[in-house]
């Protein structure tokens, strides 16, 4: 009896930008406790998981020559975990993933974290798993300390190493501004710029996260804009100094406010409305200060399979294992 194939499933997963982040001291195991605002935003990745003899992961899109298009792609590690979580051989899971960029690479936006959890969302849905949320962000925390937020989504309070997650009422939509640089910078090496920062001397430390949340709910992004804060923001503007150049040029173009994006080098900028984001962007793309705007919305929704409306394309990816 021929046994039938399932058809590929295609998974959409968010980009973050972190509208509070603030960081604690260092701790035994290299991590720091955080206690931080994630927003998911309409900046995507597509990841296609497929059912094939031959396991393989490509990766197409914007940068995506940056990206490892081989097994120590954080995407494969999530295969393998989530293999090994319900009980298939992690050595041969018969799979093939197809990722389509869309979120900058090593931008601070959790680009790698959102293929990782579109990927356990889509080997749950091929493989037929009866898996609870709770258990797939367990796996996800393993994975890394931004993919439990790339499942969530929406808008959440992030303790612990950033995966220990609560969500965050925000009423309508925000309006934001990225600004993409030319090259990307490691998260470890901006936490331990700014280990480095503090032994030295006091950098500047965000304040309460209560004042963050309310602003969120009221819906108001001059409220919100007041209140954005990154304790990483000097360490990357340290190692990166031409970001005080995009910060200051995204507000002259318009923007209420700017931030660097988790660990940079991406700039976020909130603006009043949609119309006004569009300005920015325009505006700030002639400036000359970074490699690419893009416009975008968040809350959005967290890794989650595409319907076949969303999903015009979705012919079988070609993988060359
Ligand atoms: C900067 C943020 O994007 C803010 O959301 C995250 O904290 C980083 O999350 P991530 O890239 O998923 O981080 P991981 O892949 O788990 O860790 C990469 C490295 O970042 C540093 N790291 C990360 C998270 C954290 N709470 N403390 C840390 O010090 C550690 O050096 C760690 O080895
Ligand atoms: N699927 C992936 N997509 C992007 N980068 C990946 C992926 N898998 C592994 N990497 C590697 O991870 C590094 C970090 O890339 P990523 O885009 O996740 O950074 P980031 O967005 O700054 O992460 P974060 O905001 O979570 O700290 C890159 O240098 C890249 O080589």
């Amino acid at each position: 009896m021929l046994a039938v194939v399932p058809p590929p499933v295609i998974v959409r997963a968010p980009a973050k930008v972190n509208v509070h982040l603030a960081v604690g001291d260092v701790r035994k195991d290299g991590y720091h406790d955080l206690l931080t605002v994630f927003q998911a935003l309409s900046l995507n990745d597509e990841v296609t998981v497929a059912v094939a003899d031959e396991p393989g992961i490509e990766v197409v899109g914007d940068s995506a020559e940056m990206v490892p298009a081989d097994f120590s792609n954080l995407a494969w590690k999530a295969v393998e975990a989530l293999a090994e979580y319900v009980g298939r051989d992690p050595k041969d899971p018969k799979v093939r993933v197809h990722i389509r960029k869309g979120i900058p690479v090593a931008g601070g936006m959790a680009g790698g974290s959102a293929d990782a959890a579109a990927t356990l969302v889509g080997l749950a849905s091929l493989w037929k798993l009866e898996i609870g949320k709770d258990e797939l962000a367990d796996v996800a925390a393993a994975l890394g300390a931004d993919v439990p937020f790339c499942l969530h989504g929406g808008t959440a309070l992030g303790s612990g190493r950033g995966d220990r997650l609560v969500p965050v009422l925000a009423r309508h939509q925000f309006h934001w501004v990225l600004a993409l640089d030319h090259e990307g910078l490691s998260t470890p090496s901006v936490f331990k710029e700014l280990d480095r920062l503090r032994a030295e001397g006091e950098p500047p430390r965000v304040g309460a996260v209560e004042p963050v949340v309310e602003a969120l709910a009221t819906g108001d992004p001059r409220q919100l804009a007041l209140l954005l804060g990154n304790d990483l923001q000097a360490a990357a503007v340290s190692l990166r100094p031409a970001l005080r150049r995009t910060l200051r040029a995204g507000v002259d173009a318009g923007a209420l406010a700017g931030i660097v994006s988790g660990s940079g080098p991406t700039c976020a900028f909130l603006c009043q409305d949609g119309e006004s984001a569009v300005r920015v962007a325009a505006e700030l793309s002639g400036v000359g200060v970074c490699r690419t705007v893009r416009v975008a919305q968040g809350p959005v929704h967290g890794a989650r399979v595409m319907s076949v409306e969303e999903a015009p394309r979705a012919a079988p990816p070609e993988v060359h294992a």
